[in-house]
């Protein structure tokens, strides 16, 4: 497991990092954003020998398209086995990132420098990297560790709400899959005034104690994909139009959309059920569902990776903190579940 520094101050840890690695040449990867808000919070650390490189941002430039131009800088600039590969961003860019690293030439070291709430609390544990292919969320990817994640809270006062809102919905589901205290403890009503550096701490530790047991998901990690069937689906469904999701705003969908499936299914209660479904309206209010929708969003469902063949499979809670795995669910089930969070009456 990769080592992960909690920062107050991103330079200092930085510097301190590069010096302890021996490396021929550093490559730096940001995004459009990242280069103007995030970066200069660290260039002073970098020699002049540098090279940077920027792409779009955005889960629609999460292609092996991107991953052609990343290849090519990096092969114009002639990177040995030995150079090392930096992700400024989020969650996006540092799978992307990672993943360029870890192909290029059989793969060189990386490290990440998680610049959103979501890849603060999600992305910087777990080394899932990869790409969206044909439209299918990370359908392309490896298991592959950074040799070392620096978690700097400076740059979330660069982020606007909605993206510390769409991090939000993964530290919930820390709460809802572990630790119903975590849970019971988050103020939905006053989220953006969360004090975030030991929440970001606390879904690291749950994530990390999941990731350790289970590294390459062959059965406990799948809990970590609570609410991400449905919601991947819609994210994926929604991601060109008008009616775009970030990631934590489509799985915000899909967790209700599961936590109905979790009380038909299993044991959660009713006001359980209840409990969640208002945590999450509170803080993301609802999204408009329409019948022609659903088609496409059942089939998208069809290629989640925790399926068995032709079976769909989800990971479901029993209670509030406590997730199972390898739960089968049919077609008619999500039909039903969608359904539900479309009838919901909210103001
Ligand atoms: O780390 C994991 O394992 C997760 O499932 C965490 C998810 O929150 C995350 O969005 C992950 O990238 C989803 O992976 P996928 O295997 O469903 O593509």
């Amino acid at each position: 497991m990769n080592s992960i520094i909690f920062s107050e101050n991103a330079s200092v840890d930085l510097t301190a990092v590069l010096s302890g690695i021996k490396y021929s040449s550093i490559f730096i990867l940001t995004d459009e954003n990242t280069k103007e808000h995030c970066l200069p919070i660290v260039e002073e650390v970098f020699p002049s020998n540098s090279i940077f490189y920027s792409i779009d941002p955005g889960e629609k430039n999460k292609t092996i398209a991107t991953c052609m131009k990343i290849w090519a800088a990096m092969t114009e600039a002639q990177l040995d086995r030995k150079a090392l590969f930096l992700n400024i961003g989020g969650g996006v860019l540092g799978d992307m990132g990672g993943f360029c690293a870890s192909i290029y030439k059989r793969g060189i070291r990386f490290i990440n420098m998680p610049t959103t709430l979501l890849s603060q609390v999600d992305a910087s544990v777990g080394g899932k990297l990869g790409v969206d292919f044909e439209g299918l969320k990370n359908h392309l990817g490896v298991f592959n560790e950074p040799e070392t994640v620096i978690v700097a809270s400076q740059f979330l006062k660069t982020l606007p709400e909605k993206e510390i809102r769409s991090g939000y919905a993964e530290i919930i589901k820390h709460g809802l899959i572990r630790d119903k205290q975590y849970f019971e403890s988050l103020d939905f009503d006053h989220w953006q005034d969360s004090y975030w550096a030991p929440l970001i701490h606390h879904s690291v530790e749950i994530k990390k104690s999941v990731v350790e047991a289970d590294p390459k998901e062959a059965g406990l990690r799948k809990i970590l994909n609570f609410g991400h069937t449905i919601g991947h689906a819609f994210e994926t469904y929604f991601l060109d139009g008008p009616r775009h999701l970030l990631h934590g705003e489509a799985i915000a969908v899909g967790m209700i959309c599961e936590a109905w499936l979790s009380h038909k299914k299993l044991d959660l209660s009713m006001a359980e059920l209840k409990q969640i479904q208002d945590a999450f309206l509170k803080v993301y209010g609802k999204i408009e569902i329409q019948e022609s929708d659903l088609a496409p969003v059942l089939d998208f469902c069809l290629q989640d990776k925790k399926n068995e063949g032709k079976e769909l499979m989800f990971s479901l809670l029993s209670s509030i903190g406590d997730c199972t795995y390898n739960i089968p669910v049919t077609r008619q089930e999500i039909l039903e579940a969608i359904h539900y969070y479309q009838n919901i009456s909210h103001t």
